[in-house]
């Protein structure tokens, strides 16, 4: 079976090759990301995923893998900040506190669409002044749901995690593994 990855997000592809898995092509899906009003993080991130899995045209021998990450601080979804003001805003948010790291993975072929959701609870710090202006000045926060990567220079501010780290870069490898196991994707054996 051919991989498709359906996302533009480069960590997802370094994620992939972490498995010894190289999609046949990446066609990222142009879909609207606006929560429903009041809609429930969980629902909203497992809807994400589904939704970027199934705009995208399937050959027959073709498996479809798409996924979507969301920060979410109580019932606040946090997705990627505007601008540095509302990077700067999600940072002091999360200052001293727990939050979750939400990633839905859903696979799709010609069978139909199989999907898992994980769930990472992750620490902050108490920052600094100078360690959110330090960042903000970094521009890592950009592109990035919650305005942080926890595998650059925000690993400074965490020091705990609950869950999957490599759920909280955007793509939880076991889970993933093993739904493409499901759709009949291996990696390749070595020569
Ligand atoms: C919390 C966190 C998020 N992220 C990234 C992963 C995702 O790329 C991004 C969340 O945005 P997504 O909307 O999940 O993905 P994307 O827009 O990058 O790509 P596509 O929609 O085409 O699949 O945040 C990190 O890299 N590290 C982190 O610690």
């Amino acid at each position: 079976m051919k991989l498709i990855l359906g996302s533009a997000s480069p960590r997802r592809l370094e994620l992939l090759a972490q498995l010894g898995l190289v999609p046949e092509a990446v066609r990222p899906a142009d879909i609207d990301e606006t929560p429903a009003r009041g809609e429930d993080p969980r629902a909203y991130v497992a809807r994400m995923a589904r939704e970027k899995a199934m705009a995208l045209d399937l050959g027959a021998d073709e498996v479809i893998l798409a996924a979507d990450t969301t920060v979410t601080c109580g019932r606040r979804i946090l997705g990627k900040p505007a601008d540095e003001k509302e990077a700067a805003e999600f940072l002091w948010l999360l200052s001293g506190r727990r939050h979750h790291v939400l990633t839905a993975v859903a696979v799709r072929d010609a069978g139909g669409l199989r999907a898992r959701l994980v769930d990472t609870v992750v620490r902050f710090r108490p920052l600094s002044n100078a360690d959110v202006n330090g960042y903000l000045a970094s521009g890592e926060w950009r592109g990035k749901a919650g305005g942080y990567a926890i595998q650059g220079r925000a690993g400074a501010f965490i020091p705990w995690i609950q869950g999957s780290f490599t759920g909280v870069v955007g793509l939880p490898l076991a889970e993933t593994a093993t739904l493409l196991a499901a759709a009949g994707v291996f990696a390749k054996e070595m020569p």
